[in-house]
């Protein structure tokens, strides 16, 4: 196991910010940890690199006890935080070669090292500027490759792509997959559920300190019971109408926002046939009909009954 947390209590005051949290990574995952603001994504990765005192539980890392001493641990491990943290009158290639000489002291071996994270992270251009020159997705990138410049076991990045352009946005989540692709084990949280399902093999989703649900997307998805969603838009559709709606088989919950009406089943197959089929029945003219699976959004509103989005 790379990392196991048992029993992790933190509070901040009177607010308990982890609430007995338990989580267990294997080798070779990319972990997702799903929650919305403020549930305890950064608190509890604070608490695994031994940045934050915690006040019962116990963190072990690649088999031993993570300590703030533990350095031979902190080697072979990268942390992206959240607040992009490089150093202003560094240029792009000094701040990726301090970094890395934190782990490497060794200045061939980390000229290397220096140079093929600048070329992952496409900032080959950009070596010579200083942060204040990049724009905010090259400078979340510049975070990155100083995270990942010495290339460690386990890296955690926590909420990576937050106020990033789709460019970079899709550069940084390839580049992730790439970095588990050759070996690194990844702890990602995000706020963002499509990244989170995309990009990672297991996820536990977090609300108030508190793990609500762990497994892979399907696993998660199987735990709430719905099937597919449908929505349309009608704009002449009566109250009347809504409500045989709602007694179609099948049917689990029927919502109107102004003129569209989401329709949620707890069917995996025929729903969409049966909607049409109603509509053509009740000669209710609509538009912009589609159906799709649940969402990890779906999971979160179920078990928690508010939205993952705040
Ligand atoms: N240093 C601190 N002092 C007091 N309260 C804090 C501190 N850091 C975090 N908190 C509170 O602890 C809770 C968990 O915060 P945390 O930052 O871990 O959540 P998060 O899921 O990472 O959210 P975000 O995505 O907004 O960073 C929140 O209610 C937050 O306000």
């Amino acid at each position: 196991m790379i990392i196991e947390v048992e029993n992790l209590k933190k509070s901040y005051g009177k607010l308990l910010a982890l609430d007995n949290l338990n989580l267990a990574i294997e080798e070779g995952e990319v972990f997702g940890l799903l929650g919305p603001n403020g549930s305890g994504k950064t608190t509890a990765i604070n608490c695994m690199l031994s940045l934050l005192h915690y006040d019962a539980g116990s963190i072990r890392i690649f088999g031993q006890e993570m300590t703030p001493e533990s350095y031979d641990l902190k080697k072979d491990i990268g942390v992206v935080m959240q607040n992009v943290a490089v150093f202003p009158e560094l240029t792009v290639e000094e701040n990726v070669d301090y970094f890395c000489g934190l782990y490497v002291p060794d200045r061939k071996e980390r000229k290397d090292l220096v140079n093929e994270a600048i070329t992952f992270t496409g900032l080959d251009e950009f070596r010579k500027f200083i942060p204040k020159k990049l724009s905010g997705g090259l400078l979340r990138r510049l975070n990155i490759a100083c995270g990942i410049a010495h290339k460690p076991k386990l890296i955690f990045l926590d909420e990576p792509t937050v106020a990033v352009d789709p460019q970079s946005r899709n550069r940084i989540l390839e580049g992730i997959l790439e970095l588990n692709r050759k070996g690194s084990t990844i702890v990602y949280t995000s706020h963002y559920m499509e990244e989170v399902e995309t990009l990672c093999s297991r996820i536990m989703i977090i609300d108030k300190g508190k793990a609500i649900a762990t497994g892979t997307r399907e696993e998660l998805k199987s735990m709430i019971h719905l099937g597919k969603k449908v929505s349309f838009e009608a704009e002449e559709i009566t109250a009347v109408q809504i409500e045989l709606l709602k007694n179609l088989p099948g049917v689990h919950s029927v919502e109107q926002s102004g003129h569209t009406v989401h329709l949620k089943s707890d069917e995996e197959n025929g729903i969409l046939e049966k909607t049409l089929a109603f509509l053509k029945d009740q000669d209710i003219r609509y538009t912009n009909i589609y159906s799709e699976m649940p969402t990890l959004n779906d999971v979160f509103l179920e078990i928690t009954g508010k939205e993952l989005r705040d």
